[in-house]
């Protein structure tokens, strides 16, 4: 039986973590613009894992660059833990710790946002220095955030996600690539965050993998009440840890769904029903062998 972050029996308070509304981000082409995201709209309560699904160039990942201050938001707001994302002047606001200012689209952020909100990539081979060691790697964002402790919080965070004090010098070449994501999970959560935005984490790793860093991310959400805003193409990965999702075509969010009716197959956009094919086709395929069938 599968327990998805924020099932009846989690920490999830109801207050909203994540606030997206009427988000557009416009990118400027040789032509002219492009829209990547169109008014999109949704919360993430505390504590609660949020999806975010559909098809390759749909805006997923826009929509986490958005969150991180990263990509020109040209409407709509945007807020973390209560205190804007992507506005010059809320500096007085505060919040839980300080100010979340960001420059606007200049692609600076602040050190609280920078804490509070952090990202795990796909490809953990592309997000790993490959001259650092996991060493270097996890002190570097401590050093950033002018943590204290190092070396216990290093060999705690490696403890956490399963990685021995053997893999504390090693390169991300002397690593598996569940390993190196290992890595990738720990370098985010040593610096303490409380929103977590996974890009697709799973996704370029062998199948066999996959399951554990999913159970992993699982487990480390609960531990640490986390409030995750989980980005993939593949609605069982999704199912398996969060308890809602939006669903995105062309930059837009087409639908959301709790993910119960998501199994029940209660969907009302073709588009979704399109996606759930997908997924069971996925689930013939592999899912018996990563574990996660009882996702959907
Ligand atoms: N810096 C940019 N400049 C111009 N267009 C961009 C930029 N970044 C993304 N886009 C475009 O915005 C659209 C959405 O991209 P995005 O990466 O958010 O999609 P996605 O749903 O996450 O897909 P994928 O899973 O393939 O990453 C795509 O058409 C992409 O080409």
């Amino acid at each position: 039986m599968n327990h998805p972050i924020n099932s009846a029996t989690n920490h999830a308070t109801g207050r909203a973590m994540i606030e997206v509304d009427a988000l557009t981000v416009r990118f400027r082409t040789k032509t002219g613009t492009f829209d990547a995201v169109r008014d999109a709209s949704f919360q993430v309560h505390a504590g609660e894992a949020f999806g975010l699904v559909g098809e390759s160039g749909s805006g997923k990942s826009t929509v986490l660059r958005a969150l991180t201050g990263l990509v020109p938001v040209a409407g709509g707001r945007l807020s973390v833990g209560g205190c804007a994302v992507g506005t010059p002047d809320h500096a007085e606001h505060g919040g839980p710790r300080g100010a979340y200012r960001t420059s606007g689209t200049s692609g600076k952020r602040d050190r609280s946002l920078q804490r509070d909100v952090q990202m795990v990539f796909q490809d953990p081979y592309g997000s790993l220095h490959p001259r650092f060691t996991v060493d270097q790697t996890l002190r570097e964002p401590l050093a950033i955030n002018r943590l204290d402790r190092e070396d216990e919080r290093i060999a705690a965070a490696l403890r956490e996600v399963g990685l021995g004090p053997a893999f504390r010098f090693r390169y991300p070449h002397q690593l598996s690539g569940g390993q190196r994501q290992r890595v990738a999970i720990a370098r985010a959560l040593i610096v303490e965050p409380r929103v977590l935005l996974l890009d697709e984490p799973t996704s370029a790793l062998d199948v066999s993998v996959q399951a554990e860093i999913l159970n992993l991310l699982r487990r480390l959400a609960r531990e640490r009440n986390l409030t995750i805003l989980l980005v993939s193409h593949n609605l069982a990965v999704i199912g398996f840890l969060c308890s809602r999702v939006a669903v995105m075509r062309n930059g837009e969010i087409v639908e959301e769904l709790g993910i119960d009716a998501v199994r029940a197959q209660q969907v009302r956009h073709a588009y979704t029903r399109s996606l759930l094919q997908a997924t069971a086709g996925y689930r013939r395929d592999a899912a018996d062998e990563i574990g996660v069938d009882a996702a959907l």
